[in-house]
């Protein structure tokens, strides 16, 4: 398609040159209706062709940055915590958002015109040479220098734009910010520090669009400029070759043609090559995310794992975030059927176990085991579907109540929710919601109350229904009601799984088997309530005032 529309293109200047030199001179009628006639015939033909061509060079553009977009997606899922952890959301959402959206105005306005205007240039080219080869050498003796403009100035517009996508990135993480934080930034009256910042971060933004525009608008002008020279030196000797009669007044004017024709393509090239180098500037953006590999990911060989007949075992594991020490040679087995509670001051690392265990990060030595197989030959899918966990820090995604319980098994019916719902002794509250299952938690959860927010977490993970549940201080936002009600909803737990209470209050633990404390790093001691109680310092330490608490309960 694009070869029939350029090649009309293309025949108009041939045409003009039959107008001058056959039906103007020679005065032919005949030829004057044929080439009229012609006319429409061309730009018939033309129309239909750039539709065609127009039409599916856009579905095979939006097709690529649709599945550009997904695959940027699915890879998002693919990342491990630690990327999550030292890359801000705004840099992100940036590059899966406004660099996709440049690739987009890529394929919308360049890619689209580039085949049809290659080949109109080309077949100008040809006509030129046909017409009178040596000003065609002359026209064809600028295009060097109109390469070194549009190299220079499109390194320029590059590195830019580069510049200008990761500032953009971070005015995106700066309205992020925002947006979640705004308590926090209203009640301690710091908007206009906020405010402030952002203007300085914006104003560097519009130096370097500046910066960016100015090359951009510096291209076009420039390249003008050298084709008019060489526009200059073709009148200038084409004139005095026709003046010769080397050369028919038609055959002039058909040249002349082609170079408008063929200078076209290149001011719109020129155009495009602004926008292709925002767009390369994008396009490694995106794939220079694409190319993170997940730090955890699955063994070669690794296995599926349905079930957990015997127990886990945590053998002498060590881990540090960026070189700091969090968990030394930490030991620690659990039987199937056993109920243990880990304990600890803030920052001894619980959570961490527990992100281990999950294989959020692995251990930099030792390992954790599952019925004696280390973790990290089972396949990540299977060892997640093992456990299920309530999380400290993220209890509900956007939806509805339903939707967030449906999490733990997307295939439950009803009933099974229902269920699951009433263990979590959420059921009550969630009937009691405006409109019960339906209601819409809103963004994060936060039209719920920390408690609410916790027993619904609680509620998948009972729909879940794995071998292994984790509490990672499922109870430190609730009322003292609602804790005694999730430490019954974990009493009545059958006896045929593994469960992990990591917890911050005695009253969570205290009728669990085992409890251990984490204490620097590693097992400082282990026992029921009573027997730390008698025989640990630090446990007493820990859960100071406990008698006085006991007597109150
Ligand atoms: N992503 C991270 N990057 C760097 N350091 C981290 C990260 N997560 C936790 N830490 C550090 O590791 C240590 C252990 O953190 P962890 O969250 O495991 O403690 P915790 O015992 O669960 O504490 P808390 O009871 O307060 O929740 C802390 O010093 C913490 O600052």
């Amino acid at each position: 398609m694009a070869i029939v529309g350029a090649s009309f293109s293309i025949v108009l200047p041939w045409l003009v040159k039959d107008i001058i030199d056959k039906v103007l001179l020679e005065r032919n009628i005949r030829l004057l209706m044929l080439i009229s006639f012609g006319v429409v015939i061309i730009f018939f033909v033309k129309g239909v062709a750039s539709y065609v061509q127009n039409y599916w060079i856009s579905i095979a553009g939006f097709r690529t940055i649709t599945r550009l977009r997904s695959e940027l997606y699915a890879h998002l899922h693919n990342l491990s915590a630690s990327f999550f952890h030292e890359n801000p959301t705004g840099e992100v959402i940036s590059r899966m958002t406004n660099d996709i959206s440049i690739l987009q105005n890529f394929f919308a306005n360049v890619f689209l015109n580039i085949f049809m205007d290659i080949m109109i240039f080309l077949g100008s080219m040809v006509f030129l040479f046909f017409i009178h080869w040596k000003l065609a050498l002359f026209s064809v003796a600028v295009f060097p220098l109109v390469g070194l403009c549009i190299d220079y100035l499109g390194r320029k517009i590059r590195g830019a734009s580069h510049l200008l996508q990761k500032k953009t990135a971070t005015l995106t993480s700066l309205i992020e910010r925002a947006v979640t934080g705004m308590k926090i930034i209203q009640s301690y009256v710091s908007s206009p520090y906020e405010v402030q910042r952002f203007e300085a971060e914006n104003e560097v933004n519009f130096r370097l669009a500046m910066k960016q525009a100015r090359a951009k608008a510096l291209l076009t002008p420039l390249v003008e400029l050298v084709a008019s020279c060489a526009l200059t030196a073709v009148i200038w000797f084409g004139g005095r070759e026709v003046i010769q009669g080397n050369l028919t007044p038609g055959g002039l004017v058909a040249f002349l043609g082609y170079l408008v024709t063929a200078a076209s393509p290149l001011s719109s090239f020129s155009r495009g090559f602004q926008i292709l180098q925002q767009s390369l500037a994008s396009a490694e953006r995106i794939f220079e995310f694409l190319d993170i590999p997940p730090q955890v990911k699955d063994e070669e060989g690794s296995i599926e794992k349905k079930e957990v007949t015997r127990g886990l075992r945590i053998r002498d594991v060590s881990f540090s975030y960026q070189g700091e020490k969090v968990l030394k040679n930490f030991n620690l087995e659990v039987k199937v059927g056993e109920k243990v509670g880990i304990v600890g001051p803030s920052g001894a690392g619980k959570s961490t176990l527990i992100n281990l265990l999950l294989r959020f990060y692995d251990p930099d030595s030792g390992n954790i085991e599952i019925d004696g197989i280390d973790i990290r030959k089972i396949k990540l899918s299977s060892l997640r579907n093992l456990i299920g966990v309530v999380l400290q820090d993220a209890l509900v995604l956007g939806g509805t109540v339903w939707e967030n319980i449906l999490y733990g098994k997307l295939d439950a019916q009803p009933a099974e929710i229902f269920e699951a719902s009433k263990k979590a002794r959420a059921h009550d509250f969630v009937m009691a919601l405006e409109k019960g299952y339906d209601t819409n938690v809103g963004d994060a959860g936060c039209r719920l109350s920390g408690g609410q927010k916790q027993r619904i977490a609680i509620a998948r993970a009972f729909l879940k229904d794995p071998p292994i549940l984790v509490f990672d201080e499922a109870t430190s936002n609730l009322d003292p009601e609602s804790e005694r009600y999730i430490r019954e909803a974990i009493s009545e737990i059958d006896r045929s799984k593994i469960v992990i209470v990591v917890a911050h209050s005695p009253a969570m633990v205290k009728d669990l088997d085992r409890i251990v404390l984490l204490w620097d790093g590693t097992v400082r001691a282990e026992g029921s309530h009573e027997e730390l109680l008698s025989s640990c310092e630090e446990y007493r330490r820990l859960f100071g005032g406990v008698r006085e608490w006991q007597k109150s309960v």
